[in-house]
């Protein structure tokens, strides 16, 4: 068969790309801000964002100002348009860096407004340097993009609820930030409890090996649980403080199913706690959800359109289980998932047996050592004649940790700080007191009560149990 000419083409091409590189010797790679068929935030792009945010304040002539960390100071980015350098191996490598953004060419009719514009980033480097701009310099930039991400980031709290500025990119979460002061050195429980709980969070932290050799999702859940009032939910932000991280607090009855559930799901970041709070409301027994409360007219007229339809939400304990699991949590490390509920007795087994939920936590009634963190936090103070008595009544009444926290709150400030601790404590003296005595009023009123109901039964009132006989008997000769 004819065999010239052979290569012929490659040759061709080979030269012509020498050719090109001769007149333009360079190369551009561009970055998107957003990726794939739902638009998800691509990581590089937010990587490079950190990076040069670092490098380029330096050198760009037109920033951007956004507030940092803490609100309190700034962090400068490059506005679009502009371009710096930056230089790689000690100088040897120079490449450009631009921000760009275009507006969509077309006009799009569709149901869901098409994003506005979109920005990305171009990279461009001279030809001879793309070994090493590919291998080793992009990597560099993603890493320690990466970093100063981690280190200069706003925490997040996320919810699933949709609200009026709905995004145009119909992302399924909308965050603002969050600034929580709690911490556990504030949480009121006994100190050993307390230091078993840090020291569950600290080893899940330097886990990542771990879990990896065990072959698990690096992620855990805990439960807590107990009565309104007893710091459920401050726990939850004092264990995002002290691990850093993102929060996301799940609305289960605002989502539609479970593959929007899943798609939720997947939406979420590394380094994040995912809440449920009130599981025991948002899923009942079944697994089928409970019908959501008709809307009122004014409501109704309220949402927006292009915003999806409120309908019964079919969420599946199933669903759920299968993302506990670790089903869906497997494209990305570090989460932690935390359920939250009054009555732990009424969930199912299968939502909490260990495995799925790992930790159950309970949060109970403040006990006297919880006491002594709010008292030293709150008023400064480690001891107190007033603390024996409220030792003593400490161990008669059950009192919220919210309560206590609300007697010793300062209430004025012109006394001085004694006198000040001194009001604090008669005020929670006085709260167990009351406490103590609508105890005793309770237990008065259902002694009474239940006198009344052995009366009536004693007295030949309605007996519940001959009835029943005398029923069973009619049904039995009537069957006859
Ligand atoms: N253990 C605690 N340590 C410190 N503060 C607490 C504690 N428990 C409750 N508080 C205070 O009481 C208030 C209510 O607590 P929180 O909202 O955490 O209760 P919860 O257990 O989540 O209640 P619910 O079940 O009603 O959601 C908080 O503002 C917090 O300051
Ligand atoms: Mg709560």
């Amino acid at each position: 068969r004819p065999y010239f000419p052979f290569n012929l083409e490659d040759l061709l091409r080979r030269r012509l790309l020498k050719f090109t590189y001769r007149i333009y010797p360079y190369i551009h790679v561009s970055f998107p801000e957003f990726t794939g068929e739902h638009l998800k935030r691509s990581e590089a792009y937010s990587c490079i964002e950190s990076y040069l945010m670092s490098t380029s304040t330096s050198k760009a002539r037109s920033l951007r100002a956004e507030p940092g960390k803490d609100s309190s100071n700034l962090v400068f980015s490059m506005d679009h348009y502009e371009e710096v350098t930056d230089d790689f191996d000690s100088g040897k490598v120079r490449v450009w860096w631009s921000s760009t953004k275009s507006e969509p060419q077309t006009l799009r009719f569709s149901f869901f407004p098409a994003p506005q514009e979109h920005r990305f980033f171009k990279l461009t480097f001279h030809h001879r340097h793309r070994d090493t701009v590919m291998e080793r310099y992009l990597k560099h930039v993603l890493d320690s993009g990466k970093a100063a991400l981690i280190n200069n980031r706003q925490r997040r709290l996320y919810t699933n609820t949709p609200h009026r500025d709905y995004d145009y990119r119909m992302l399924n979460w909308s965050h603002v930030t969050f600034e929580h002061p709690a911490s556990f050195e504030t949480l009121a429980m006994h100190p050993d409890k307390k230091r078993e709980i840090i020291e569950d969070f600290k080893s899940f932290k330097a886990g990542k090996e771990y879990y990896t050799r065990i072959g698990k999702a690096w992620k855990r859940g805990y439960l807590l649980y107990g009565p309104p009032g007893t710091g459920k939910s401050t726990m939850i932000a004092a264990i995002a403080n002290y691990m850093d991280y993102d929060i996301y607090d799940l609305e289960l009855t605002a989502v539609k199913d479970n593959s929007a559930l899943r798609k939720l799901l997947i939406e979420t970041t590394s380094k994040s706690i995912i809440v449920i709070e009130d599981i025991d409301c948002s899923l009942d027994l079944s697994g089928n959800r409970k019908k959501k409360e008709e809307k009122t007219e004014e409501e109704k007229k309220e949402s927006l359109p292009g915003m999806p339809k409120e309908e019964a939400s079919k969420v599946t304990l199933s669903g759920l289980l299968n993302f506990i699991d670790g089903l869906w949590s497997a494209c990305g490390g570090e989460r932690i998932i935390v359920f939250t509920t009054n009555y732990v007795e009424k969930l199912d087994p299968a939502l909490i047996r260990r495995g799925r939920m790992d930790k159950h936590i309970e949060l109970s009634y403040c006990t006297f050592e919880g006491f002594k963190v709010f008292a030293k936090n709150y008023l400064g103070i480690e001891n107190h004649t007033l603390f024996e008595t409220i030792q003593r009544l400490m161990g008669e009444v059950q009192i919220t940790p919210a309560d206590v926290a609300e007697s010793l709150m300062t209430k004025t400030s012109t006394r001085g700080v004694e006198e000040d601790a001194n009001a604090c404590l008669e005020d929670l003296i006085r709260a167990l007191e009351k406490e103590k005595e609508d105890a005793i009023i309770r237990a008065l009123e259902k002694a009474k009560e239940d006198a009344i109901a052995s009366k009536e039964e004693v007295e030949g009132g309605p007996n519940v149990e001959e009835q029943q006989n005398g029923d069973i008997c009619k049904n039995k000769i009537a069957s006859d």
